[in-house]
């Protein structure tokens, strides 16, 4: 029998962010349809969550970098009438100068982190409008607000997730749908392992949050209606100020005449 609130959908649910959203998810009553490549961690994680919480889960191996994998999962969730949640969540990091970055690691978090989220968002939508219901979470960064020097591609794909989501946010707000980003700061999963800077443990651990205490948070806020959740920043305020200054300029921009700066020259 299929679960009232429908089916979540993970993506990345193999390890870290991922594998602790199908937990939360499946303890709060959703079959799970979990993605990623390692098909052995998901079936474990589905065994588990099956016999804990009485849910249906569905495991499927797809490399959502691949064009092919991608095309089929999409697919998949385009023609599946239960889905009603999608965590975009499976992601990676390469964090190394950008003269040092081969065009292939560019183009891999190019594809999963922004190509995947995208094509899959719009998978799922359609369905969500025609129903005015569903819930659509995105995992970006607050790394998508600034770009260090070896965060630069990955920076850029999560720049591109934030403003994609509140793209998306705007245009559903007179709806029930519920469209979120989450911003995580450093949290302790395997993707620094992936990054190449030898794992979370090279960094302070007062700064590296516990892949549990991430999503609750994130979760919470969705909870809360938030629809930017920045799961570690105590001054929301913080936020709510930079939002406001990038606001006012497409208003201020809205002219004919060149500003001054630029013209009156001595
Ligand atoms: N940890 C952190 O500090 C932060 C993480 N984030 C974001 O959180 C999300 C989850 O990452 P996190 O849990 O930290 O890291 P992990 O490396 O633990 O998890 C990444 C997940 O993404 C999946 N994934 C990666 N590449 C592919 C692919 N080509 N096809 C399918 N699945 C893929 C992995 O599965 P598999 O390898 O089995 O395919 C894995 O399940 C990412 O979007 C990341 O950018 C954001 C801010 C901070
Ligand atoms: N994924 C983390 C960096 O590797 C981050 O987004 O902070």
């Amino acid at each position: 029998m299929s679960s009232k609130l429908g089916t979540a959908v993970v993506t990345g649910a193999s390890s870290g962010i991922g594998a602790v959203y199908a937990d939360r998810l499946g303890a709060r009553g959703y079959d799970l349809l979990l993605v990623a490549r390692r098909v052995e961690r998901l079936e474990k994680l589905a065994a588990d969550l099956r016999s804990k919480y009485g849910v249906h889960v569905e495991v499927v191996g797809a490399d959502l970098g691949k064009a092919s994998d991608l095309e089929q999962f999409a697919d998949r969730l385009r023609g599946d009438e239960h889905v009603t949640l999608l965590v975009n969540n499976a992601g990676l990091a390469y964090m190394t100068p950008s003269a040092e970055l081969s065009a292939a690691k560019a183009q891999e978090q190019i594809n999963v982190n922004v190509t995947a989220l995208v094509q899959l968002s719009l998978a799922v939508l359609p369905r969500f409008v025609a129903k005015n219901a569903g819930t659509l979470i995105n995992i970006s960064s607050v790394l998508s607000i600034f770009a260090m020097p070896l965060s630069t591609t990955y920076s850029g794909t999560k720049a591109f997730v934030t403003l994609f989501t509140q793209g998306l946010q705007q245009e559903v707000k007179d709806t029930k749908i519920r469209i979120q980003a989450v911003l995580p700061a450093s949290t302790a999963t395997e993707i620094w392992d992936v990054a190449g800077i030898g794992g979370h443990g090279v960094l302070d651990p007062a700064t590296v949050m516990s892949t549990e205490a991430c999503v609750d948070a994130a979760l919470a806020g969705l909870d809360a209606g938030e629809l930017i959740t920045f799961p570690s920043l105590e001054d929301g305020a913080l936020w709510s100020h930079l939002e406001q200054a990038r606001l006012a300029i497409p208003a201020a921009v809205n002219t004919r005449i060149p500003a001054s700066r630029y013209t009156s020259r001595v």
